[in-house]
């Protein structure tokens, strides 16, 4: 039966009791398909599984963007069931900063200015911070991250590098519908036409893939796709390294977009093979 817990103590307490190597998902809820695959490999590689489910505010540049994220603990709390989840951690922002707004932040360098930072100020800075505070918390031995937010997992990656956090990082593939949309919380936002008009962020990054050229050739192919797009606002098309360094002349890289549909924001990448 999963445990619901919501404050530090009651935290510490289940914790305590968890048998074996301890799984870490954190989440910020309204679970899908993408974040069930993240559970069932924390349940496949870890005896113990706890998932954590909290809106950060620290993370949120725009405050309507907070306000209307969704939140559904009931429904969320069933699905936890469902897959044998031990504990579902649900704090309150109190809970999480009892002193109030963290003085002391996490920064997370010059890549969060790139990809999606210009577009969110100081996102990464209040991810990474709260990563940190949930890992203090759980003490987890791995923890579960879909590449779906692929600079995201990046960072997280760097984060536990760069300050000695004893926390073992999986990179989770991207879950998508049918069609190919990458599944996201944010696309309950989405009108049937701009579910539709969003498939255009999958078929350029495929399109790009299977450019299977150098670098200008795959920028190329899918930016011609975007380009052609209606409805769609596109921040930005870029090619890197797997660690999100520069592109490579060839060899494994990878093909990020992040574009407006209406008033969402949705992101996704692709694995692609370079060839020089
Ligand atoms: N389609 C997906 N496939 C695999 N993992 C995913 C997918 N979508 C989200 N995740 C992962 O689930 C974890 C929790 O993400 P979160 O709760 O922010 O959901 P989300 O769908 O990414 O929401 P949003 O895109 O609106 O921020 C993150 O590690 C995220 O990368
Ligand atoms: C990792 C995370 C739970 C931190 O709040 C959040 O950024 C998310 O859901 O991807
Ligand atoms: N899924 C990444 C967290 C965010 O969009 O705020």
């Amino acid at each position: 039966m999963t445990h619901l817990v919501r404050g530090r103590q009651e935290l510490a307490a289940a914790r305590k009791v968890l048998p074996g190597s301890v799984g870490l998902v954190p989440t910020m809820g309204a679970l899908h398909k993408g974040h069930l695959a993240n559970i069932r490999q924390a349940k496949a590689r870890c005896e113990s599984v706890v998932v954590s489910i909290f809106v950060n505010p620290m993370q949120f540049e725009r405050a309507d963007d907070l306000e209307r994220y969704p939140r559904r603990l009931a429904d969320d709390l069933a699905v936890c069931e469902a897959e044998g989840v031990d504990v579902v951690w649900a704090p309150g922002v109190p809970d999480v900063y009892p002193n109030g707004p963290a003085q002391v932040w996490v920064t997370a360098g010059e890549l969060a200015d790139q990809l999606e930072g210009p577009n969110r100020p100081g996102h990464f800075d209040g991810v990474l911070t709260v990563v940190s505070k949930l890992f203090a918390r759980v003490a987890p031995d791995r923890a579960f991250f879909g590449e779906k937010d692929y600079q995201q997992l990046t960072l997280v990656r760097r984060l536990v590098a760069d300050l000695d956090t004893d926390v073992e990082i999986i990179g989770v593939p991207t879950v998508r519908e049918a069609d190919g949309l990458a599944l996201s919380s944010r696309n309950v936002f989405l009108s049937t036409e701009e579910r539709r008009q969003a498939l255009v962020l999958i078929t350029a990054l495929r399109t790009g893939r299977d450019a299977a050229g150098n670098a200008s050739a795959v920028l190329e192919a899918a930016g011609t796709v975007l380009a052609a797009a209606e409805g769609v606002d596109v921040h930005y098309l870029e090619l890197r390294d797997p660690q999100l360094g520069r592109a490579p002349a060839s060899g494994p890289a990878r093909l990020l977009v992040a574009a407006s549909v209406g008033a969402t924001r949705l992101i996704d990448n692709l694995a692609v093979e370079l060839t020089g």
